[in-house]
């Protein structure tokens, strides 16, 4: 996670649709360093647990198409982890590894009870079955077993996912150079984690090693919270919903200027009070925030990643 960590400072210092705003950089630190309230992990009730290797097959399944809800007016990332949780507790072998490399994208839209299409309906489905024939190839079938080779670090869980499925290397080209984010890769990492509370198969020797999960829901909380500026070009194409190019300049800025600001923000709490937060925990802090905001507008751009 060092490439994400030093390759988002870099896009942040010389980007120019984003900034980040040091005041409000101070003014965030200000009011998360003393009232940061923990937020449970499932604090909306939605996902599948039963304390055992299932909920990491559930997980990882869950993590592969957690992204692009937004083209699709009432679908949420909630329909998503509740439906994949229904359809495990009515048929507890439906993720296994011979059966994810089967399903199809209208097969996915019945699991979610949707009856249009999903967004990117078919590239789910294709991720769905990467994970099944990766899983079979290189774990007999098991996430739980990927997890445990990854001896108690985020950073290798994560590492071997990329290396394995090809959908989690969530990277970009930002002028010629490389830029990674690894969104649905860390998120599967923190999603075990809060699952199991640091313990078992969530126990990370070096949870600090994550960053936060460059989506679209936070970069409109940050800049809502004036710690990201966006240029007049920028804020007209959210507020216009014009789509933001996958891979374009602006769309690595706001991914990239995120991932920074939450780093930024972690060390000044730490500066100001000592207290050593993880930026998984701001955030989540962040996004329960953003979600309970339905007039946040957020930048929109297609894309698998996030
Ligand atoms: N940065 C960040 N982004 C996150 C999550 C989560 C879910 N985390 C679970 C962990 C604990 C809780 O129990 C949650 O269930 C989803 N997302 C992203 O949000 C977007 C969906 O938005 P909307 O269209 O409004 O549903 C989409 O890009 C999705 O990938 C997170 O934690 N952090």
């Amino acid at each position: 996670m060092e490439e994400v960590r030093a390759s988002c400072a870099w896009v942040s210092s010389c980007a120019s649709n984003v900034t980040l705003d040091y005041s409000g950089i101070e003014k965030a630190a200000q009011l998360m360093k003393n009232s940061i309230p923990k937020v449970e992990w499932d604090f909306e009730r939605i996902h599948y647990f039963d304390g055992g290797p299932l909920t990491v097959q559930y997980l990882l399944v869950l993590d592969a198409v957690n992204f692009c809800f937004w083209p699709d007016e009432e679908l949420s990332y909630e329909h998503l982890a509740k439906g994949l949780k229904e359809t495990l507790l009515s048929d507890k072998s439906a993720f296994d590894a011979d059966r994810l490399q089967k399903y199809t994208g209208p097969e996915l839209r019945r699991m979610l009870k949707w009856t249009k299409p999903l967004p990117l309906e078919n590239e789910r489905a294709r991720l769905l079955r990467e994970v099944g024939i990766g899983l079979e190839s290189s774990f007999d079938g098991k996430a739980s077993k990927l997890v445990d080779s990854c001896e108690n670090s985020a950073a290798k869980l994560v590492s071997l996912l990329t290396s394995h499925f090809p959908g989690f290397r969530d990277h970009a080209v930002y002028k010629g150079r490389q830029v990674f984010f690894y969104k649905r890769a860390q998120i599967f990492a923190a999603d075990l984690w809060g699952a199991f509370k640091g313990r078992r198969y969530g126990e990370f020797k070096d949870a600090e090693a994550l960053t936060m999960f460059a989506d679209y829901i936070i970069p409109a909380v940050l800049e809502q919270l004036g710690v990201l500026r966006y240029s007049p070009f920028l804020s007209n194409a959210i507020a216009s919903d014009r789509e933001v190019a996958c891979g374009s300049e602006e769309e690595v800025e706001i991914r990239a200027c995120s991932v920074h600001a939450v780093e930024e923000i972690r060390d000044s709490i730490r500066k100001k009070s000592g207290k050593q937060y993880l930026s998984v925990e701001l955030d989540l802090w962040l996004w329960a925030y953003g979600v309970k905001c339905p007039s946040l507008q957020h930048h929109r751009t297609l894309s698998m990643y996030y």
